[in-house]
């Protein structure tokens, strides 16, 4: 049976990344996660790294074991942007301008990447989980849920976009159950061995 160890705090400005996360962990998770809403900086870089640094502020801020996630959705005919800057991308030129963004290209195909990034108390070994879900752009589609899901994005072997599929059939395939379910075998796994020596 699984146990309450500590607590970890997951450091987000966006409430609805929050939900989903929280949904996704369900029951039983062997930690406590409490929540922090601080609007952390949009770093540059590759996704981990964008995760990296922002762990480490998050962690300097609140000074206890500290979770984040950043998401990034990479265009590959774009070399991999929008990435990490999606959200000003979304905020400038709106779900349609990302769209048209591939306009004159052939290669329509993206991949979403959930980068969570988990600090314990030493910065220079931060952990990283990531999860990917690969998908086309396309006309965007689905209501526009309040800012949230509004990506023109369909994962592979879907036939709907996020907007369009229930939080349920989202969370079986999205890029951020992925980047959960490495956590939460890392922390299951860590727990376990913690467990092995205690009993040595
Ligand atoms: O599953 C998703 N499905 C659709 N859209 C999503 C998803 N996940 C993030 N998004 C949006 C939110 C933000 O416009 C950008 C990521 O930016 P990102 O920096 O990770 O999120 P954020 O600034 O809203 O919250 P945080 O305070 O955790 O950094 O893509
Ligand atoms: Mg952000």
């Amino acid at each position: 049976m699984s146990q309450q160890h500590s607590e970890i705090v997951f450091v987000t400005g966006n409430k609805y990344k929050l939900r989903e996360f929280t949904q996704i962990l369900g029951e039983g998770f062997p930690y406590k996660i409490t929540h922090q809403g601080i609007d952390l900086p949009e770093y540059q870089g590759e996704p981990d790294e964008v995760s990296r640094l922002k762990c480490k502020l998050a962690y300097e801020i609140i000074k206890r074991p500290v979770i984040v996630e950043d998401t990034c959705l990479c265009f590959n005919a774009l070399g991999g942007l929008p990435g990490p800057y999606v959200k000003h991308f979304l905020e400038k030129v709106g779900p349609d301008g990302l769209f048209k963004m591939l306009h004159g290209f052939d290669d329509h195909s993206a991949v979403a990447i959930a980068s969570i990034a988990y600090c314990n108390g030493n910065v220079d070994k931060i952990k990283i989980f990531q999860g990917m879900t690969f998908g086309t752009i396309v006309n965007p589609r689905g209501g526009q849920r309040l800012g949230w899901n509004v990506w023109p994005f369909i994962p592979d072997g879907c036939d709907k976009t996020f907007a369009e599929m229930s939080p349920d059939a989202k969370n079986e395939i999205s890029h951020r159950k992925r980047a959960v379910e490495v956590m939460r075998k890392y922390f299951l796994e860590s727990i376990g061995h913690k467990s092995l020596s205690g009993a040595c």
